[in-house]
């Protein structure tokens, strides 16, 4: 085909997917899912991978900001945000109601949002002291290597997490019985909900990460068990500070980078997708 045709060609099919697809149709963005346009050779690899050095510099550029304005950003207000970020999601219908979830344990250094509230409140109702409350599953974290490999892994206790080489707190593989832990990859039941970190957020629902490609990659990977699967997707809740909610122009958005249903800021939900403001 030829290069003119084509490019006309994958313009109609972004076009289409843009205002068909339920779950990407309300960014407007670049962000197509991967598989929709992986072709055999469309796009070009360079473009498909996302990886043009105008957006890797965008990126870099707006991490660093971000990372500058955590820094001066007082301790008082992170922890009341801290405070009301939590209390929203542990309030909401949406939390309650969820039978499964992946969620970060966040960390103090890289001036995380809090989640050890929520992560408390979920292992205490899946104690057996607590068996006349709804289980939920757990999944957190663990990096496998460093091609962007992440497992989520169960966990019903606090002490099945140790601290890694960048002191992020995360799950042995093997239990104290030296049992495989659950990876939520391998799981027969679905998670209805992603709790996710990152550095930037905006309205649209685009997400800038740390830079790793774990999330990217391992949110893709889910996302294609559900399909195969039939699975309703989980919601995609981003937790953030006020100041890493940023304008609409400033995240730059690739084919492998994927999009949040909703932030949960300070300020309150902001369900951005069809299927966030359906179930939140
Ligand atoms: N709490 C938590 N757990 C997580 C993640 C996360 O973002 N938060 N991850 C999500 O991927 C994975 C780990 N990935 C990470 C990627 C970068 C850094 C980090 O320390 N970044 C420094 C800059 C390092 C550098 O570039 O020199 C930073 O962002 O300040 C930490 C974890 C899995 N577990
Ligand atoms: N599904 C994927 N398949 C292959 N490579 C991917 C995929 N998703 C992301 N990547 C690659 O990972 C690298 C980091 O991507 P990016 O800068 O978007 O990460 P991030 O969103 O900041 O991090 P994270 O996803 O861990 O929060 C890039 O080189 C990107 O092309």
């Amino acid at each position: 085909m030829r290069a003119d045709r084509r490019g006309v060609l994958l313009k109609k099919v972004v076009s289409f997917l843009m205002t068909h697809h339920p779950r990407h149709a309300f960014l407007p963005s670049s962000a197509v899912p991967f598989r929709f346009v992986a072709g055999a050779s469309d796009p070009p690899a360079a473009v498909a991978m996302g990886e043009a050095a105008g957006v890797l510099q965008k990126k870099r550029a707006l991490r660093s900001q971000i990372r500058r304005a955590l820094k001066v950003f007082s301790p008082a207000q992170r922890e009341q945000e801290d405070v009301a970020i939590q209390h929203l999601v542990l309030n909401s219908p949406w939390f309650k109601s969820s039978k499964g979830l992946c969620a970060y344990i966040s960390c103090e250094a890289l001036r995380e949002v809090d989640t050890s509230k929520i992560v408390a409140e979920v292992l205490k109702n899946s104690d057996a002291e607590h068996g006349m409350k709804v289980k939920k599953m757990l999944y957190v974290p663990r990096v496998e290597d460093k091609n962007s490999h992440m497992r989520m892994l169960r966990i019903s206790n606090i002490e099945d997490l140790v601290a890694n080489s960048m002191d992020i707190l995360e799950p042995s593989p093997v239990d104290a019985d030296q049992n495989e832990r659950a990876d939520v990859i391998l799981a027969t039941q679905p998670v209805d909900l992603f709790l996710l970190p990152g550095l930037a957020f905006d309205r649209h629902g685009r997400r800038l990460g740390r830079g790793g490609g774990y999330y990217d990659v391992f949110l893709r990977k889910y996302e294609e068990l559900a399909n195969q699967q039939k699975w309703k997707q989980p919601l995609r809740v981003a937790l953030a500070y006020s100041v890493q909610i940023v304008d609409d122009d400033l995240i730059p958005m690739t084919v492998t980078d994927v999009p949040v249903d909703a932030v949960v800021s300070a300020d309150g939900v902001i369900p951005i997708s069809p299927a966030a403001l359906e179930r939140m």
